[in-house]
């Protein structure tokens, strides 16, 4: 098929800045993000945002079979043309990726999830998809780009600035890493600052923990960053006295807390 940038240039597509459009049009770079996820030949993969379809036909190369999600109908013109090329790998649904149930568009199958994703929605999805009813979720990987400030939040370690809440939980039951850095210039327009690409795959869930819970005390004591545990965890009923229990020192602050800690304070809590 013509490459990337002809195909987009004959359907007459330019990016918009209120879709959070920067597309990628570099094959080699698109091949190696379609690679992270692992061999995924006959797999089941979950695209948010194919716009002009870059990564999707990566995803297609590689021999997934893609149900892709987008907003923004010029697209699907082009996208028709792409599941065209590969006949029965494709399924491109035009609606809003927050407004969709991933689970019953796979059809109970395990899928990755692989996306460039639009900045306006990413952490919102991302959250989602870190909080499903059940765990382990039915996505077996998370490949994901992010600006890259929200990306080294993601996998931050405690004493950092980059260490909260998005931290504790993303890393609280899944692996999280950054495998590759992606330089601004490579997207068309550039974005102001750079991607990078967070890989996320599921542990084991902490036996006892309620994640409501550990998702409440996270927001509490990030919420007041700057003050010590026992103020800013006061209005979570037992917290403070569980800090006790536990022998973590109740003048010390959030981005102190280790993830280990925050499960424990959570699993007491839960009991
Ligand atoms: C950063 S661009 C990535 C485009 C393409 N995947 C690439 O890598 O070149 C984000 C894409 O997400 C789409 N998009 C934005 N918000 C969306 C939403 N809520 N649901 C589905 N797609 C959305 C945009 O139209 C755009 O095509």
């Amino acid at each position: 098929m013509p490459p990337l940038r002809e195909t987009v240039r004959a359907h007459g597509l330019s990016a918009s800045k209120a879709l959070g459009q920067n597309f990628l049009f570099d094959e080699q770079l698109l091949d190696r993000i379609a690679a992270l996820p692992g061999d995924l030949k006959g797999a089941t993969v979950f695209e948010v945002g194919p716009g002009p379809g870059g990564l999707t036909r990566a995803l297609l190369r590689a021999g997934a079979r893609v149900i892709a999600v987008e907003r923004d109908d010029r697209c699907l013109p082009l996208l028709a043309e792409l599941g065209e090329v590969f006949p029965g790998q494709l399924m491109v649904i035009a609606d809003d990726a927050m407004a969709v149930d991933v689970d019953a568009l796979t059809g109970g199958e395990p899928y990755h999830i692989v996306a460039n994703l639009p900045y306006n929605v990413g952490t919102a999805l991302f959250t989602r998809w870190l909080e499903p009813k059940a765990w382990p979720p039915r996505w077996l990987s998370l490949t994901l780009m992010f600006q890259a400030e929200v990306a080294e939040r993601i996998i931050a370690k405690p004493d950092t600035s980059a260490y909260g809440r998005l931290s504790v939980l993303s890393q609280w039951r899944t692996t999280a890493k950054i495998p590759m850095r992606v330089h601004r210039s490579a997207f068309t327009p550039p974005p102001k600052v750079m991607s990078a690409i967070i890989h996320v795959t599921p542990g084991e869930q902490p036996e006892g923990v309620k994640p409501a819970l550990l998702s409440k005390l996270t927001e509490k004591g990030f919420g007041q960053r700057r003050k010590m545990l026992r103020q800013s965890l006061k209005g979570v009923e037992g917290a403070v006295a569980a800090l006790e229990t536990l022998g973590i020192d109740p003048t010390r602050r959030a981005e102190t807390v280790t993830v280990a800690e925050w499960v424990a304070l959570a699993r007491t809590l839960s009991a």
